[in-house]
């Protein structure tokens, strides 16, 4: 029935979705929908009591339809996470988020990553669509192809020549913070770090024009934090694929915020681009802008069905989701590991020093000097870098959707069928000592452990799958990863830094480590 509903929607309008809206928050309707959730209920409790395996796989037992071992997963996910795998090894199906899905870890992710019928953003976009969180663009719009390709082109080759504005923007987010202090103790290190890294993104994808108009820089920070969270998972909803749509359709259409930042990047990308279209139609000395921008504007065919700053904007939206949060997150969690572990900053200061020596720098010399070429020389930040990540609170995500039309049974013998979902387990891949390739210590943070080990903070595989694997690994992360060692690098050369109370990990599969911390300019 859900599922009829579901394929209901799925070819609706926007007209007819405001209606259905209209009965969902009626009286009429709001019985309706409960004696649906009862009557679904009732069916998935008849249908399901506790078998030992479904679909060739080992299954976590539950007790509860619709919610399944979920509770018990979002307790500690952790906890989840080592008992499962310790009885059920390292594929296993459970009853998560609302539905019983294939938890794969251990050797068999690569048959899920390197299959091309498997996809991470089908299966993403049933709870987190895009299109319909933002209110706008196509639906073909906001696929991962399109910008896969933009990042791929136009960004990564790109990135020794973006650097003087990546460091010069660095500093002005510092300088922001500070306020002309020479030191300030700061509640927590990702706003800090989402300045730097939303400034410093903006003035290579919008440009430096625009990485000067606050409001602009408000959206690239703030979009994607107030989106999540308006998607804070709502149990009862979660086993119904309907709800969740509708919820996500309601919030793009209608919440303030989502309105905010789409008039936000109308009001600055808008002139911009009218601008530069009428320089290039009309001025043959204009000195072309060099950014992601530009390169779209140039290079990229838009569709001709919709207008040209409705694409823009998807573009750009698109690439601010993918890319503020994810690095700013990254940054904040290297940079509390690093807080937690102060002996840490003067081996990295030592690494400087011995890199600057070798290129014949001056040690007093400023940010500047830390190009992408000096940057790959510090070996010893690039293992902090992916140790941290590799620690981080990742557990069980990646949803990748399989879009096979015949069932796919993996070496292990679990049957995935076309339209499930897989989920990965990184938890798992990350601590396991066989598949991190027989580390020692596998549970415990060692900075260095990676120094002399060919394995980069960039580098996919089955042991470390921050970034996924894979074809659709992500583009992204040679960008990200110079961000986050660049903005080590800056705050540790030209501050003191310190833990001013415990640095705090989380142990749930939302948040970032905490603590507060103070930055004080270095006297040299
Ligand atoms: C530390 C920061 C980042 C993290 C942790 C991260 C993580 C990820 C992950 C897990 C995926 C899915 C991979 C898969 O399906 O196997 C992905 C895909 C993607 N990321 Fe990133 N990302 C980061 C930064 C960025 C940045 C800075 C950009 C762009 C400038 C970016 C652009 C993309 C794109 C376009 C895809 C889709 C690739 C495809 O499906 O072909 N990411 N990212």
């Amino acid at each position: 029935m859900l599922q009829y509903v579901k394929e209901l929607v799925d070819r609706l309008d926007n007209k007819k979705l405001e209606q259905i809206k209209e009965v969902a928050t009626s009286k009429e309707g709001v019985i309706g929908i409960t004696a649906s959730i009862v009557l679904a209920t009732a069916y998935s409790y008849h249908k399901h009591t506790t078998r030992p395996v479904s679909n060739g796989s080992p299954l976590v037992p539950y007790t509860f339809p619709l919610v399944g071992s979920t509770m018990e997963y979002r307790k500690s996910p952790e906890a989840f996470c080592r008992k499962w795998h310790e009885k059920l090894g390292p594929v296993f199906r459970a009853h998560l988020f609302g539905k019983e899905v294939t938890v794969i870890g251990g050797h068999e992710v690569k048959e899920v990553f390197l299959d091309k019928h498997f996809d991470f953003f089908a299966a993403l976009d049933k709870t987190f669509n895009l299109r319909l969180l933002t209110g706008g663009g196509r639906p073909e719009d906001f696929k991962a192809d399109p910008i896969r390709k933009i990042v791929t082109k136009y960004l990564t080759p790109n990135l020794d020549f973006y650097t003087d504005r990546v460091v010069k923007r660095f500093q002005e987010g510092v300088d922001d913070n500070l306020k002309g202090a020479d030191s300030k103790e700061f509640f927590s290190v990702y706003p800090l770090v989402q300045h730097m890294v939303a400034k410093a993104s903006a003035s290579i994808f919008v440009g430096e024009n625009l990485a000067n108009n606050a409001l602009l820089i408000d959206s690239f920070k703030n979009m994607v934090i107030d989106v999540g969270s308006e998607l804070i998972p709502i149990p009862w909803i979660e086993p119904f694929p309907t709800l969740v749509y509708i919820r996500m359709w309601y919030f793009g259409k209608n919440a303030p915020s989502t309105r905010r930042h789409k008039q936000q990047l109308r009001a600055a990308i808008g002139p911009e681009l009218e601008d530069r279209i009428h320089q290039m139609n009309t001025n043959p000395e204009w000195k072309r802008p060099n950014d992601i921008l530009q390169d779209i504007i140039e290079k990229e065919e838009h569709p001709s069905d919709i207008p040209y700053i409705d694409f823009i904007i998807t573009m750009i939206t698109a690439i601010i989701f993918a890319s503020i949060h994810t690095t700013s997150e990254a940054a904040t969690t290297v940079l509390y590991r690093i807080l937690d572990n102060p002996e840490v900053i003067e081996a990295l200061r030592e690494e400087q020093d011995q890199v600057f020596r070798k290129e014949g720098i001056d040690e007093n010399a400023g940010a500047e000097v830390f190009t992408r070429s000096i940057i790959k020389q510090f070996v010893k930040l690039d293992s902090v870098c992916r140790e941290s990540s590799r620690l981080k609170n990742e557990f069980i995500k990646l949803p990748h959707a399989y879009e096979g039309t015949t069932p796919l049974k993996l070496s292990n013998g679990a049957i995935i069928k076309p339209g499930e979902e897989v989920l990965i387990d990184i938890w798992k891949n990350h601590r396991d000592p066989e598949i991190q390739n027989d580390l020692k210590d596998v549970e415990q943070f060692k900075p260095f452990r990676f120094v002399s080990s060919e394995k980069q903070a960039t580098k996919v595989g089955e042991d470390f799958l921050v970034f996924g694997m894979g074809r659709h690994a992500c583009p992204g992360r040679w960008f990200a990863m110079q961000e986050v060692e660049t903005i080590i690098s800056m705050i540790i050369r030209e501050y003191d830094i310190k833990a001013t109370t415990p640095v705090t990990y989380p142990k749930s599969e939302r948040g970032m480590p905490g603590g507060k911390f103070r930055l004080e300019k270095r006297k040299l």
